[in-house]
């Protein structure tokens, strides 16, 4: 087996001097593949994307991206790297238009970032329509764009997406999970944490389903969807 791009290796840690939340948990995703995480609430999936993101100081286990140890990494320097993150909350500056949160995700770079733009608008054209508008003023769905679209402007080597679909309707749940398969297949591999475990699975090469801060069960997607065990307990029969 290879190593994955991108791996929290065996994670331990919690909040500053609070008591562990992740418990020896591994998250991960290969290049070209999509990684769902999921699992009840308070199962510690955010904290896991934080460790991994460098905003978590763990106590044991690594994090690894495209075979460096990057453990010891801040956030920023772990963007600089490569990696993208999308939080779950406030993850867009709400009185900035569209195009100015695209050019705030661009921070790092002192290149030509048009190109880069043109083509996240290619992959939202909604984003493109209302470049000028308050990013406060967009639907739910469509502030989820901008989120994804902020955190491609850097050109991440991988992306990774704390509840991209939370709380907007299924249609537009759907039309989200496509433009992500759509960045997936640019070549960015992706790392989610989703509360609609089930469509999640379905776009997920592969799965996690974290409980109490620890792997309870790990698999294809398909194998997740299929086995009785994580369909009673986590999928609603
Ligand atoms: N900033 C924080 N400081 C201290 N404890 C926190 C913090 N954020 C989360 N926790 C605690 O960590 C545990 C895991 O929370 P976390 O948000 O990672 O779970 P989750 O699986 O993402 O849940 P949800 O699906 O509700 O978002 C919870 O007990 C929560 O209270």
């Amino acid at each position: 087996m290879s190593e994955p791009f991108l791996i929290g290796d065996s994670m331990t840690g919690g909040y500053g001097k609070g008591p562990d939340i992740l418990h020896d948990c591994t998250i991960a995703v290969n290049r070209g593949e999509i990684a769902v995480i999921v699992g009840p609430n308070g199962a510690g999936k955010s904290t896991a994307m934080k460790a991994v993101f460098g905003m978590l100081n763990v106590r044991g286990g690594s994090v690894r991206l495209d075979g460096e140890d990057i453990t010891a990494l801040s956030p920023q320097d772990r963007v600089i790297k490569g990696m993208g993150f999308v939080p779950q909350n406030q993850n867009i500056f709400t009185s900035l238009t569209v195009e100015e949160n695209l050019e705030m995700g661009a921070f790092i770079r002192t290149d030509d970032i048009r190109v880069t733009m043109e083509q996240i608008y290619h992959l939202f054209p909604i984003l493109k329509d209302k470049r000028n508008q308050a990013a406060g003023e967009l639907s739910g769905g469509q502030r989820q764009q901008v989120a994804v679209g902020r955190a491609l402007m850097t050109q991440p080597k991988v992306l990774m997406l704390d509840e991209p679909t939370a709380g907007v309707s299924p249609i537009v749940m759907d039309e989200l999970f496509d433009r992500i398969i759509e960045v997936a297949r640019t070549g960015i591999p992706i790392l989610m944490v989703e509360q609609n475990a089930r469509q999640a699975l379905e776009i997920a090469d592969k799965g996690y389903v974290l409980v109490q801060g620890r792997n309870a069960f790990t698999g294809t997607g398909k194998e997740l969807l299929a086995d009785p065990e994580v369909r009673k307990s986590f999928l609603g029969g």
